[in-house]
């Protein structure tokens, strides 16, 4: 029982080593893409995005030998929708609400005006959390482009948006849901697909 739903077990898809060997990709694509990482930031979505972003900003340093500035961005009030886990309308807004007061901020010490920003989050489902997070982000200033890396991609995109790195595209039903754990928060890197 999680959030007020049964979930199955039904999978796990990707281990540490799996998680790994995808953040090396990961950065390797966003070094070559952008030929290099002058004017490169990387920025991470709460939660998961937030750790995801520290490891690929790491791996990035260790290949280029330069330092890359990292941040993270707190979307929850730029959220347009509603948990899908949630049996009322009021549950879900209250939920939200008490997120609100959770969640920690946003947190980008730097000027993004003018750089090449790399989104991170560790999902990418209907794609409303990282249109939340290019708002949320254009508040902290004009950057030259941005660009989406996310460890999954599991489909079923409700918006225009799409992803520059994929780490793994995971084709999966509506009635699934993909779990990243990451050691930061978890206690260990897994991608687990769980039936509703
Ligand atoms: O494309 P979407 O439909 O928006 O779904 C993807 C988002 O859902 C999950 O976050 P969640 O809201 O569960 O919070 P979390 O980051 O704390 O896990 C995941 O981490 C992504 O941020
Ligand atoms: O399956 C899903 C859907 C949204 N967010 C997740 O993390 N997993």
């Amino acid at each position: 029982m999680k959030g007020g739903i049964n979930l199955e077990f039904k999978a796990s898809i990707m281990d540490a080593q799996a998680i790994s060997r995808a953040v090396t990709r990961l950065s390797h694509e966003i070094i070559e893409r952008n030929k290099g990482i002058e004017d490169v930031v990387i920025v991470g979505i709460r939660s998961r995005g937030e750790p995801l972003a520290r490891r690929i900003a790491k791996k990035i340093e260790a290949i280029e030998g330069a330092n890359v500035r990292t941040g993270a961005l707190d979307i929850t009030k730029y959220r347009d929708d509603l948990k899908s886990d949630h049996q009322s309308p009021l549950g879900q807004w209250e939920q939200k609400a008490s997120m609100d007061q959770t969640q920690t901020a946003s947190d980008i010490s730097f000027e993004i005006t003018g750089l090449n920003v790399v989104l991170v989050d560790d999902v990418i489902y209907t794609g409303r959390t990282v249109r939340a997070a290019l708002d949320a982000l254009m508040d902290f200033g004009r950057p030259k482009t941005i660009q989406l890396a996310v460890l999954v991609d599991r489909g079923h995109r409700e918006l225009p948006i799409r992803a520059d790195y994929v780490g793994k595209n995971v084709p999966t039903s509506s009635r699934e849901i993909v779990k990243v754990r990451l050691t930061e928060k978890d206690e260990k890197d897994e991608v687990i697909i769980y039936e509703k």
